[in-house]
């Protein structure tokens, strides 16, 4: 049974941006964090300079979140020198020590598809000591995110410390149902909220915002 949150504002995050009009109007729908991915392979890949661009395009008090999977340290370096994102997420296996080594805040994802690592809170909090928060995505061990699946929600870990964000595969027809399910600080989109890689598509993003108020009013 979920609890009633009265007050409770649960954050957005809309991820995998390419077009400067696309990060305008996500902040005017009411959007809190912008991601820009710069994951090798990834088809929502931006150079340091693109996500510049973008992020002079971001509103007042909205975060530009830059997100990576094992890139070299200096790409992520030249990424904080460039864009000036106020968190970081790292999707690879980057360990605390070079997460942290940048001095920004840091999302560290965990990988909730396939075979699980050891996912017990104490084990993640022992692992990442540094880490802001959390987010729970739908790939396995290795692979990429961005997929537009989900996972099976039970799997989070109940217990966690930190702030966690869900992600993976959810839309504006499942993030009603999915906050009400896990509790999330936050919710993390990309696939559901395009028309086609990078290109995000207006009405879904505004559908997505409604609903995300819907739940957080919802009382049982
Ligand atoms: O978007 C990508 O292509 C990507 C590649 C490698 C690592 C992370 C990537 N994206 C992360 C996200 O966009 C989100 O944090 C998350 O995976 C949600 O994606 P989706 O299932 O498409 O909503």
């Amino acid at each position: 049974m979920s609890q009633p949150r009265t007050l409770f504002r649960t954050r957005i995050k809309f991820c995998g941006f390419t077009r400067p009009g696309d990060v305008r109007l996500a902040c005017e729908l009411g959007a809190d964090a912008i991601g820009f991915v710069f994951a090798a392979g990834s088809k929502r890949r931006v150079a340091p300079e693109e996500a510049r661009a973008m992020r002079q395009a971001l509103a007042p008090l909205v975060d530009a979140v830059a997100l990576f999977s094992d890139n070299p340290v200096d790409e992520v370096r030249e990424v904080v020198r460039q864009v000036r994102p106020s968190l970081l997420q790292f999707h690879g296996n980057e360990d605390d020590a070079f997460c942290r080594g940048f001095g920004v805040p840091y999302l560290k994802a965990i990988p909730m598809g396939g075979e699980l690592a050891d996912q017990h809170p104490s084990a993640l909090h022992m692992r990442y000591p540094g880490a802001a928060g959390f987010l729970f995505d739908s790939h396995a061990q290795g692979g990429s995110g961005g997929s537009g699946k989900t996972f099976d929600w039970k799997r989070i870990p109940v217990g966690v410390q930190k702030p966690f964000v869900l992600a993976g595969g959810i839309t504006p027809d499942n993030v009603f149902e999915a906050i009400l399910a896990t509790l999330p600080w936050g919710v993390d989109v990309s696939s559901g909220i395009e028309s086609a890689p990078g290109l995000k598509d207006g009405d879904k993003m505004r559908h997505f915002v409604e609903q995300v108020r819907k739940a957080d009013c919802h009382v049982d």
